[in-house]
């Protein structure tokens, strides 16, 4: 069902090729993420002076904000190649180590889903991330014995969508941990004029914040947005995006002036309707949706939550005022107060 979200973040095949083409290269066309480009932007100069590796860099947030394009860039700006994999992939310790001995000096290795690390592969991780160095099993049975490689310097980069599930040892042994924020408005609106150009595409400046507006917060969306109102612009218009050409296209996606698609929208009239506003478990809200509970609280929810539309509380999630509201609802006379909203950290 996500797969059809014109709004999802996750990646769809056909935003590849273009997605290859805009995708920043250098931290100064990495927009946004202020903090994240200062800080980063000192260590990468810091170990260069070195001449040292830069620390292991872990990198969270929601999917499309830019984890993977920022770790290619801090490769870029030290000047030195990536490899890349993920948590689900490196399946047995074995290929964990045979990534780590092929790397060359300050190269960065690629760790996508880091969280997803099996166990066996993560112990391998510990000395090569502390020591540069790696334990490994030569022959079987008793006949077996573990001999120690050194590795070259060289800087993990991990990212995850959730911080939280990452075991308490793997996070220690992180120099540098950076965590990626929404957009505004003006930054996403940056971005879509930025891929306007290298497309070619003729977007006024109401058109992209327009689009910006309608993004999530999120670039990958508003990239994708930006196709998608092309596509009606050409056919419905004279190929220019403007601020009504945006607007009517948007309509016609279903996706709202929050930047809300049908499942955001379903997400919080289930909530209204069937549980009267809340508390209700997550559990119980994946299965009325016939969502996967993954997608709920990785996809759709923080966006939600962010925006003050949903309310993450000990006792399950909650319907804001807003929430009503931005459905066309009267808001039940007693609204959850501050102090009833404890924050859960499921
Ligand atoms: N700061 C940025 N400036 C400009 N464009 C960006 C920025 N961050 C991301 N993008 C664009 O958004 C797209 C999605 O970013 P990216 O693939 O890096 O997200 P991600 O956080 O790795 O997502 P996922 O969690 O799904 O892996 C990129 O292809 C890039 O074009
Ligand atoms: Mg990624």
């Amino acid at each position: 069902m996500t797969d059809h979200r014109i709004i999802t973040p996750d990646t769809q095949l056909d935003d590849e090729a273009l997605e290859a083409s805009i995708r920043p290269k250098r931290l100064a066309e990495y927009l946004g993420q202020q903090a994240v480009r200062e800080q980063l932007s000192i260590y990468i100069e810091a170990a260069k002076k070195r001449g040292g590796a830069l620390d292991h860099v872990l990198i969270f947030g929601p999917p499309g904000l830019g984890k993977t394009t920022l770790s290619h860039v801090i490769a870029n700006e030290l000047g030195v190649s990536v490899r890349s994999t993920s948590g689900p992939v490196l399946e047995r310790a074995g290929d964990l180590a045979a990534l780590l001995t092929n790397l060359e000096p300050h190269d960065v290795l690629f760790v996508d889903e880091i969280h997803r690390l099996s166990p066996v592969v993560e112990e391998v991780l510990y000395p090569a991330m502390e020591d540069f160095q790696i334990d490994i099993m030569i022959g079987e049975g008793p006949a077996a014995r573990s001999i120690k490689l050194d590795l070259p310097p060289f800087t993990l980069i991990g990212a995850t969508t959730r911080a939280g599930l990452l075991t308490a040892p793997l996070r220690d042994r992180f120099g540098i941990v950076q965590r990626l924020e929404f957009y505004s408005t003006d930054e996403l609106a940056a971005i879509v004029r930025r891929s306007a150009r290298i497309l070619g595409i003729d977007c006024a400046a109401e058109g992209a914040q327009e689009i910006a507006r309608r993004s999530r917060g999120t670039p990958r969306i508003a990239n994708r947005l930006l196709r998608r109102v092309r596509d009606y612009a050409e056919v419905r218009a004279d190929g220019r995006i403007t601020l009504e050409a945006a607007r009517a296209a948007m309509g016609m996606l279903k996706v709202d002036a929050e930047g809300f698609d049908e499942l955001d929208r379903r997400l919080l009239a289930i909530i209204i309707e069937n549980f009267d506003g809340g508390p209700v478990g997550v559990e119980s809200l994946a299965a009325a949706l016939s969502e996967d509970r993954g997608t709920l609280e990785d996809v759709v929810e923080p966006y939600l939550i962010q925006q003050g539309f949903l309310v993450r509380t000990a006792r399950g999630r909650m319907a804001s005022a807003k929430a009503w509201r931005h459905l066309g609802l009267t808001p039940p006379p007693r609204q959850p107060q501050p102090a009833d909203l404890f924050e859960s950290k499921e």
